[in-house]
Order: C-alpha cells, then structure tokens, then sequence
C-alpha cells in the first residue's frame, strides 16, 4: 500500500457481493480494500469470515486492509494476518490484551491495528502507540455502511496526531464511517491521512471518479 497520503481504502461492505470480483477490480486506483468482518456478536450484523477474506486477497490487485468486528480478538486475529493481508484491524473493546496482539500480528507479517469505537477513550492507548502501525477511530457506531459522519470524533484524531508526533513514530491513522465529499476534509484537518468510504464510492456512478475526489478533498488539507 502506498505509504502517500491521503490513502482511500474503498469499503467492499457496499459492493455487490454476488460480484466480489469484479466489484475488487473496480477500485484499482484505490489504495487498498477495506474487508469488514461482521461475527453478529460484537456487531449486530453478519458478513465474511477468512475463507472470504482469503478470496479477495487472490483476487485483488491493492492491499487488503481487514477490519476485524468480531468478540474475542485474540483467538481469531491472528488467523487473518496469516493469510497475508496487508493490515489487521481488531477493536479495543474485543481484545484482553491488546500489545500482546498486535506483536503476535506483526510477527506473523501483517500491520497491527487498533480499533476505538465511539464511545470508547483514546487516553488509556496513548503510551502504547508504538506497539500499533494504525490506530482507527471509527466515526459511525461499527455494523452497517450508510450511517451519518460523528464529528465529535475529530478530538481523538487530534490527540492521536499530537501523541505519536510525541512518540517519533509512523502511525497511520484511519477513520471509517460517513467518509464522503462532504466529511473528508474535516477528518484530513484533524489528522487523519487514510480514509476507509463506502457508500461514497460504491454508490458513484464513476468509481474513479469518486476515488480521485476523495483523495483532492483531504490533500488540500494535508
Ligand atoms: O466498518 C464499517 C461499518 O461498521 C465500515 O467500514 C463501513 O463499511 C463504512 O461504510 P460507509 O459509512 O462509508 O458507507
Ligand atoms: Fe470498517
């Protein structure tokens, strides 16, 4: 994946799942695919387990970037950076020991990321930071695409931001939820550089398009 910034990670949660193919190509000049991983437990929806994930990785030409919304993290996160995939998201909320996960994933090869759902503090994460190549502060409660952009959000990219400037160290920092024209700038000004959208670009007429759009909307304020 493109270490460039803005980075826009289309959501394949909006794409027609009976074309999962096609429906990968078509977002080639993204710089990778978010892979939403519903259990029904930890989210109160349902969608692809590895067998899935390991589908997309054969088939698609840009990174995979797996979100992993599914209870009990740490028996079932590092199965997915062993099919490769370029990133593993797993939540806060899901993980006893969040450090010990993210060294068994980047062991395995994968970058370790750390969800935060809305309602979750940032605060208690902040001296950890260097054991995480990615922190993803979701900005829509985690289950369905389609929601609205929370912008009372954008304190905990900006503390982020501030944090690992602290720490000297590279961390990618992701939102995910309500990410369009209209939010993406709000979200690049806080601190955010890689962009997970949906709808935005599964719903264009011009996925190109769309996919360009995003990226001029949040460079002009990076
Ligand atoms: O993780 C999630 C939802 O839980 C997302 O990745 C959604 O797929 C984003 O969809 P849009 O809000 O961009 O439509
Ligand atoms: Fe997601």
């Amino acid at each position: 994946m493109t270490s460039n910034v803005p980075r826009i990670q289309p959501s394949i949660l909006a794409a027609d799942f009976a074309n999962i193919q096609d429906e990968v190509a078509r977002i080639r000049s993204a710089d990778g695919v978010h892979v939403d991983v519903m259990d029904n437990h930890f989210v109160p929806n349902l969608t692809f387990g590895p067998q899935m994930v390991e589908a997309v990785q054969r088939v698609s030409t840009v990174p995979l970037d797996v979100h992993l919304m599914i209870t009990d993290a740490d028996r079932w996160a590092p199965g997915y950076a062993e099919l490769g995939v370029f990133s593993v998201t797993f939540h806060a909320e899901a993980t006893n020991d969040p450090v010990a996960l993210a060294r068994r994933i980047r062991a395995i090869g994968s970058r370790a990321s750390l969800a935060l759902k809305p309602g979750t503090a940032v605060e208690p994460y902040l001296d950890l930071l260097p054991e995480f190549d990615q922190v993803l502060v979701m900005t829509v409660e985690p289950g369905f695409g389609g929601q609205s952009f929370m912008a009372e959000m954008m304190p905990k990219l900006r503390t982020l931001r501030v944090a690992a400037e602290r720490h000297g160290i590279e961390l990618w920092l992701q939102v995910d939820g309500g990410i369009a024209l209209d939010t993406i700038a709000v979200a690049a000004e806080a601190g955010a550089d890689t962009f997970v959208a949906g709808s935005s670009v599964y719903g264009a007429a011009d996925v190109d398009a769309a996919i360009a759009g995003l990226r001029a909307a949040a460079a002009h304020r990076h």
